[in-house]
């Protein structure tokens, strides 16, 4: 058996040891010289709970289950669980066992004027899992409604309770030989709930990758009363409902399960990659490749930094790393159509044998599922680390890479005192644009780790905003892109969501904060 880390991500086996986190650090001169320790879970600091849980309800007050419930897995999540201090700790954990609980814990939640905060996977990087207000609060973790309730095989679609994470989903739904293929980075520790209510992105490059594509329907517990929508297809029936509860982010309802579109499990897959002088060059390839209509998997540029760090390249080009893969078809000649698509905007392909799978591909992918162990290594040796994404379209993308790279990167050396690192690739890509998503590495000083985190984040948020780029593509609002968020939206748009916030939780008490200021 595994153990979930309460601290970081994942699971303990995978964290790295303390001469990982040592060599890691090596390459940013300056850190300490050993890694910060890792409290005990048991040695960890909780204020009293402020709630006496009524006879009947799924409520525990227990001190690992409040400290485990408490921040997302965000750096500055993992930055201040290693303080050993956790003062936001939320007063009691909810584990509603069935939908009448979420009810009944609704119910009890709005006459005692108790904040509510449901709680998925709990993988949230933008503070949309905690509390920063002074009310009583609860977390209410949904992840014993892990079921899949019903399968249609004739419209390939199935009914699965919010609660699931990734690989309870597929293991349920393997016997059938279908899948959602919906897999972000966080799978195995995030839920479907989750994905819907931050409308996640899976990390496949183009078409049905986003969750919002892959919904029917929705049933979701508001403080007054049920929303279910209807199975379709499709529908012109005014705005959709499922739109209004996608991305609300525990503010509106809670989602206890969804009817959700599904495929055929892939039999043909093949991969290659594409080495490229710069980003500038591989932007027209890439350009090309998502304005052709051949849908890649995955389609993922890694400027020259992310490849050298990923071991996708040693000679310090660019890498575009593509896949496809399909359920019906064989799709080498689909590969030969992209990679030719590549070698007509001045990509190199590397060499391949029909059958084989790309090293520079494998290497990619083993790096970018290791990647969050790394950055909490890292955090252990007081190294900030920040991970944003956006999306813009294609004729402003050059102007918004230098521009972060340049402002984020000044940014990082301010704050820090000496250079760091901010380096780019591209998660998903549309005909009229990409999404890059951006790492930024910098040199910390022990205890001021949060602070310095925040103001990056500030410094990165201003410059997306500034150039329009979204302020989130996949990773959702919370707390911490707030900011971003309010300049983004339209007021009246705004205006009309507050108007659905009272509608749907007069007393206020899901997850405020989050999208919208606390009435
Ligand atoms: C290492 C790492 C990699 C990641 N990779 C990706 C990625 O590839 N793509 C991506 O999109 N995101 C990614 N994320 C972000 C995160 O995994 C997603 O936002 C994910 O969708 C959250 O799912 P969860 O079940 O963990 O939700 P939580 O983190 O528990 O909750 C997220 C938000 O949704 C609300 N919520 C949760 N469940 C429900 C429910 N049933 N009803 C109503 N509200 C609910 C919560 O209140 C909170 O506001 C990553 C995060 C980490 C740490």
């Amino acid at each position: 058996m595994t153990e979930r880390s309460w601290w970081g991500w994942g699971t303990t086996d995978h964290a790295l040891t303390d001469a990982e986190c040592v060599a890691r650090a090596a390459a940013l001169p300056g850190l300490p010289d050993r890694p910060r320790p890792v409290p005990r879970l048991a040695d960890v600091v909780l204020p009293a709970s402020r709630v006496a849980p009524p006879d009947g309800l799924p409520l525990s007050t227990d001190h690992d289950d409040r400290a485990r419930h408490a921040y997302g897995k965000a750096y500055r999540d993992v930055v201040r669980a290693l303080s050993g201090e956790l003062p936001g700790a939320p007063d009691a954990v909810a584990h509603p066992a069935d939908e009448d609980d979420v009810v009944r814990l609704l119910d009890w939640a709005s006459s005692a004027g108790v904040v509510v905060v449901p709680f998925g996977g709990g993988s949230s990087v933008v503070g949309g899992v905690e509390y920063r207000g002074d009310r009583p609060w609860l977390s209410m973790d949904l992840t014993a409604l892990d079921r899949v309730l019903e399968i249609d095989r004739v419209s390939r679609a199935a009914r699965i309770q919010a609660g699931a994470l990734g690989p309870v989903l597929e293991e349920q739904l393997r016997p059938h030989g279908l899948t959602l293929r919906h897999f972000p980075q966080s799978f195995e520790f995030s839920t479907l709930g989750g994905w819907l209510a931050t409308r996640a992105g899976g990390h496949y490059a183009t078409v049905l990758t986003h969750i919002d594509d892959l919904v029917e329907s929705m049933r979701v517990v508001t403080p007054v009363g049920i929303s279910e929508s209807w199975r379709l297809p499709g529908s012109g029936a005014g705005p959709s409902p499922d739109r209004m509860f996608l991305g609300s982010e525990g503010t509106l309802g809670v989602i206890t399960d969804a009817w959700v579109r599904l495929q055929d499990r892939p039999r043909f897959r093949a991969s290659a990659s594409v080495a490229f002088p710069d980003m500038s060059t591989a932007f027209g390839a890439v350009r090309a490749i998502a304005q052709a209509g051949l849908h890649p998997a995955n389609c993922r540029l890694l400027d020259a930094d992310e490849a050298a760090n990923s071991g996708a390249s040693t000679s310090g080009a660019c890498v575009l790393v593509l896949g496809v893969e399909s359920a019906v078809h064989p799709v080498e000649s689909r590969l030969e159509e992209l990679t030719g698509l590549a070698r007509d905007s001045g990509g190199v392909v590397a060499p391949r044998r029909e059958g084989a799978r790309d090293t520079a591909a494998d290497a990619w992918r083993t790096s970018f599922l290791r990647a969050p162990y790394g950055r909490d290594g890292l955090a252990r040796m007081s190294a900030i680390v920040e991970t944003f994404e956006t999306a813009c379209t294609w004729d402003r993308v050059d102007e918004l890479y230098a521009t972060v790279q340049d402002e984020v990167g000044a940014a990082v050396h301010e704050v820090t005192g000496v250079p760091g690192r901010v380096s780019c690739r591209f998660t998903h890509v549309y005909p009229d644009g990409p999404a890059p998503y951006f790492t930024v590495v910098g040199v910390g000083r022990p205890g001021s780790e949060v602070a310095m985190w925040d103001d990056v984040k500030t410094a990165a948020m201003e410059v997306l905003t500034r150039l329009q780029g979204t302020v989130t593509h996949h990773h959702a609002v919370g707390r911490d892109h707030r900011p971003g968020y309010d300049r983004q939206r339209p007021e009246p748009f705004a205006a009309a969501l507050r108007a659905a916030k009272g509608a749907l939780d007069p007393a206020g008490i899901l997850n405020p904060g989050v999208l919208l200021d606390p009435v």
